[in-house]
């Protein structure tokens, strides 16, 4: 591709050479016109004096012929009127005259003859007083025979015979006169038959016009309006017969021809002169025309090919160049253009105007493009001169200095000036852009003297092709917002967003340094991991919210307990985790647990709420319990595990037996998930005693788990596993339906009409639809609302939402009974005991079972017994062992008792045989009856 400068000289020298060719054609086109005039011309012109000639030829043959036959017929008349007149001469005698005058009034009847008649001595009659034509006295007939000859008559050429007349007298012929006939048509009969062959007759000659012939032929051209016509035309022979072809002193043509018309040999012959104008040809307009002609067919000649060349050369080229220049990517480069010929110089010049369309195309698309991103960019930028001076600045760049674009241009950014603070970060500036051409690093003064956030700025200088510098480019970005935001992420990193406190990542991240120090130091450290009892209820039933509000209050507790370098991380979800490393001995760190434990067990008064919440506490000790960080949670968490095994709210330090019990946990939940499907589950009844009356007032359906890989496991191992994995909905729902069924059997086989109370964990209870599941429950089974007790916790109860309020007092209303089980274990918030639609309280066994020996025990039966009989609850101790605890409770106005000293919890089948004995009704057996919910 050669130099676009050298192709557009190319392109000015095809214009000029363009320019010649032009000029060339225009003057050949010219000479080919003149000369196709001439020769058309000169065609026309022989063409004409050809057909001219044939026409003349033919003329004569035809006049010579009218002229022979007319004077062939004269002759035959004048023999007639000469016979005529000597007869009547011979009768008149000497009288002819008149005699005479009257024969030929008579013969003269005939229009197209003129008879004369004349003495013998060639005096015509006339003279005499016969002259029967005026006109003829002058006539001179003396000459004339009876062959006939031409004489004027005036200006009229006829044809004119004459014969003697004699008179024959005996012995003797006189001649008396002469007799003469003309014929005065014969020229108008001539001259239309000239006309008819396209010839203008005119007479020359004649007795009248004895003339020489050169002169008479001139004269009569002449006087006929013809044009002047040159000497050398005149040819003798040519005039006397044939064509007169000349061309006249311009451009006009005659055609003619003067005839020696037959007949006749007297002196003064008589000569037609035919003439043929022109025409079209005449008087120059044949060379006009023909040059018309001719230019019209050298236009149409040269035109066509000429054009199709110049389409070709010319206006194709430039097409395509046009095409290429407004960017039309259709124009396609010709293929093997012929080197040198204007047309590869145009296909070259196309090419490289496509060539620079596109560039001109892509310069302005990338101007946009670069102009839009430069506007739209986040980052500031400017662009200075060489030294410095702002040249152009985007909007962002004009915000960051807080000034317009007028008062910008032309400054000096002041980290480019120095003078600042850091006076010497200028100079670095400008001998890393000598040196290196770019500078990269954080600057304060973005306007001079002022100081800005820390921005990071990358500095580059832009050169030219020699290498000198033209501008300097800088962007910048706000740096301060990036490190806050660093600081943001590397905070939510190490950090838990609801309570502020570290996470589990930065709290490994201390445990794993503290360890290694200890290691070092060959000191202690306690890891405690403290999980809140019973949290996910809270949550679950008082909302996020709430729960949240909870954690931040659990969390400023646990910080108020620590001392400086001891680190509280929330570890997730309820779960804290304490780092100690100023240990003496193990037992610092169950203290430091205990101590724990006391600060949480104040109840939180939490958006309304009145919150009791306790936790359970593992704690492994470095490096009796584990020789890294992760093995220290891990135990931590087994040890915690193991406390909230043992009754929550206590701390647990860690033992590997606790490791073997967790594990035993996992196997059992593994088991769990199995057991229902094994129909592993059995429901025990317990029955509940009227101690008064000891009469059976219900019976408690107690889940038992016969286990195939466990044997049987108690419940106190598996409900907290089933609560913990969720297993307990569906345990719950098929307790509830099972212990129905039963009521159900029984009331088939007859047995006592006492309720059967179920265990509702809090999670069930919460479930949306647990009120239809205990509707379906009954209704599937058939039996009365009555014959239904539900056992709640109180942590079920004991949070005055909505919800829960509804739900209890729908039961209530459907006729199920509801009673507080193990009550006095769980929360001191007693308010809800008015409101709600509570029928018992059942006290926990622990008390109870304490109550002899124990006076805070006894203290608090005393205390739960008049609180359930001044709300007018039924009363119902649980663990009932002993007589005397009977008597006891009694005393303290308790009313029901439940516990092994009756019955322990048993089979169905063998509470009845239990049920028969302790009714006192024999050893009657029950008919077993099988109860399926079909049958209802
Ligand atoms: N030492 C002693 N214990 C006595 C005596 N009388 C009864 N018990 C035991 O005390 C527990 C009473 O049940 P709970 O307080 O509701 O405590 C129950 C209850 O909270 C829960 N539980 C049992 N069955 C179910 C159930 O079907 N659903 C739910 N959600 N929890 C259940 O498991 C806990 C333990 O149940 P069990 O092991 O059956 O333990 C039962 C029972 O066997 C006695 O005189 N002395």
């Amino acid at each position: 591709m050669s130099h676009p400068i050298i192709a557009v000289d190319n392109w000015l020298s095809n214009q000029a050479m363009a320019r010649k060719l032009r000029v060339l054609i225009a003057l050949g086109v010219a000479l080919l016109v003149v000369l196709s005039s001439v020769l058309l011309a000169g065609a026309a012109r022989w063409w004409q004096g050809r057909s001219a000639s044939r026409a003349l030829t033919a003329l004569q043959v035809d006049l010579d012929a009218e002229v022979r036959l007319a004077a062939s017929g004269l002759a035959r008349r004048l023999e007639s009127v000469r016979r005529d007149a000597e007869l009547v001469h011979s009768l008149a005698g000497d009288a002819p005259a008149q005699d005479l005058k009257r024969v030929l009034d008579r013969l003269d009847s005939a229009d197209d003859i003129i008879i004369v008649a004349q003495d013998d001595h060639g005096t015509p009659l006339a003279a005499r007083g016969v002259v029967v034509r005026s006109g003829l006295q002058a006539l001179q007939l003396g000459w004339l025979g009876a062959q006939g000859q031409w004489v004027r008559l005036g200006e009229r050429p006829m044809l004119a015979v004459r014969a003697p007349i004699f008179q024959d007298s005996p012995g003797q012929r006189v001649k008396v006169g002469y007799v003469a006939l003309m014929l005065p048509q014969l020229p108008g009969q001539i001259e239309r038959l000239a006309a008819r062959q396209g010839f203008a007759a005119r007479w020359l000659g004649g007795d009248a016009d004895p003339a020489p012939m050169a002169d008479d032929l001139r004269m009569a051209l002449w006087r006929s309006d013809a044009p002047v016509l040159g000497e050398q035309a005149f040819d003798e022979g040519d005039t006397q017969r044939g064509v007169l072809q000349k061309f006249g002193s311009g451009d006009e043509v005659l055609s003619g021809a003067i005839l020696n018309l037959p007949t006749g040999s007297g002196p003064v012959p008589m000569r037609l002169l035919l003439q043929q104008n022109a025409g079209w040809l005449q008087d120059g307009h044949a060379f006009v025309i023909a040059a018309l002609l001719a230019l019209v067919t050298a236009c149409l000649l040269v035109a066509v090919p000429v054009s199709g060349l110049a389409r070709r050369y010319f206006v194709q080229p430039f097409e395509r160049l046009g095409d290429a220049l407004r960017g039309d990517h259709s124009v396609q480069p010709t293929s093997s253009p012929t080197a040198g010929s204007p047309h590869s110089e145009f296909d070259r010049l196309r090419d490289m105007a496509n060539v620079l369309s596109r560039e001109n195309r892509e310069l302005r698309h990338d101007s946009a493009l670069w102009s839009s991103v430069f506007r739209h960019a986040r980052e500031a930028i400017c662009v200075t001169d060489p030294q410095g001076r702002i040249e152009i600045a985007n909007s962002t760049f004009l915000s960051l200095c807080g000034l317009g674009e007028a008062e910008t241009l032309g400054q000096i950014p002041g980290f480019l000036v120095g003078g600042t603070e850091d006076a010497t970060q200028a100079e670095e500036i400008w001998i890393a852009l000598r040196k290196q051409g770019e500078w990269n690093g954080e600057v304060r003064h973005v306007r001079i003297g002022e100081e800005f956030p820390v921005c990071a700025v990358s500095i580059f200088a832009i050169r030219d092709e020699q290498g000198a510098v033209q501008h300097l480019a800088a962007f910048f970005s706000d740096n301060t917002g990036h490190r806050e935001q660093e600081a943001r992420i590397q905070y939510l990193a190490h950090h838990d967003t609801l309570t502020g406190l570290p996470n589990r990542a930065r709290f490994m991240e201390r445990l794993r340094t503290a360890v290694q120090t200890a290691e070092r130091g060959g000191r202690m450290v306690a890891l405690l991991f403290i999980d809140l009892d019973r949290f996910k209820v809270i949550n679950d039933t008082l909302g996020h919210a709430v729960g949240d509000e909870l954690l931040r209050t659990v969390a400023d507790r646990l910080v108020r307990t620590c001392e400086s370098g001891e680190v509280v991380a929330r570890s997730g979800g309820d779960e804290f985790v304490i780092m100690l490393d100023r240990l003496r001995e193990p037992a610092d760190a169950q203290r430091a647990a205990e101590h724990i434990l006391a600060i949480m067990a104040p109840t939180a008064r939490v958006s309304g709420h009145e919150l009791a919440i306790t936790p359970s506490i593992g704690i492994a000790v470095y490096p009796e319990h584990g020789i890294d960080a992760e093995e220290l949670v891990r135990n931590a968490d087994v040890a915690m595990y193991y406390a909230k095994s043992q009754g929550r709210n206590n701390c647990q330090l860690f033992s590997p037996r606790m490791a073997e019990l967790a594990e035993e946990s996992l196997s059992l939940e593994h088991a769990l998930r199995t057991a229902a499907d094994r129909d592993e589950f059995i429901l025990y009844y317990q029955p509940q005693i009227e101690m008064a009356t000891r009469k059976l007032v219900g019976v408690e359906a107690l889940i038992r788990w016969n286990s195939q890989q466990f044997g049987m496991v108690s419940p106190a191992k598996f409900i907290r596993i089933a609560e913990e994995c969720g297993l307990i909905l569906q345990m719950g729902d098929w307790v509830l339906r099972e212990a129905c069924r039963q009521r159900a059997e029984w009331n088939l086989a007859g047995v006592a009409d006492f309720p059967i109370a179920v265990n509702v964990s809090a999670l069930q209870f919460r479930q949306p639809e647990f009120i239809r599941r205990v509707e379906e429950a009954l209704q599937i089974y058939g039996i009365s609302t009555t014959q239904l007790e539900l056992e709640l916790t109180e942590s079920i109860v004991m949070h005055e939402s909505g919800a829960t309020a509804a739900a209890l007092r729908r039961l209530r209303d459907m006729g199920v009974a509801l009673s507080i089980d193990d009550f006095g274990t769980g929360y001191s918030s007693l308010g809800y005991l008015k409101h709600l639609p509570i029928q018992k309280l059942k006290v926990d066994g622990a008390f109870v079972r304490g109550i002899e020996s124990d006076k805070a025990d006894r203290a608090i039966v005393e205390a739960i017994v008049s609180l359930g009989r001044a709300l007018d609850l039924t009363l119902v101790a649980e663990g009932v062992e002993q007589r005397s605890t009977i008597t006891v409770l009694s005393k303290l106005g308790c009313h029901v008792a439940q516990g092994y000293y009756y019955c322990r919890p048993l089979p169905a089948e063998e509470f009845v045989s239990w049920f028969s004995q302790f009714n006192g009704e024999g050893k009657r057996q029950f008919q077993s009856a099988t109860v399926t919910p079909e049958a209802h």
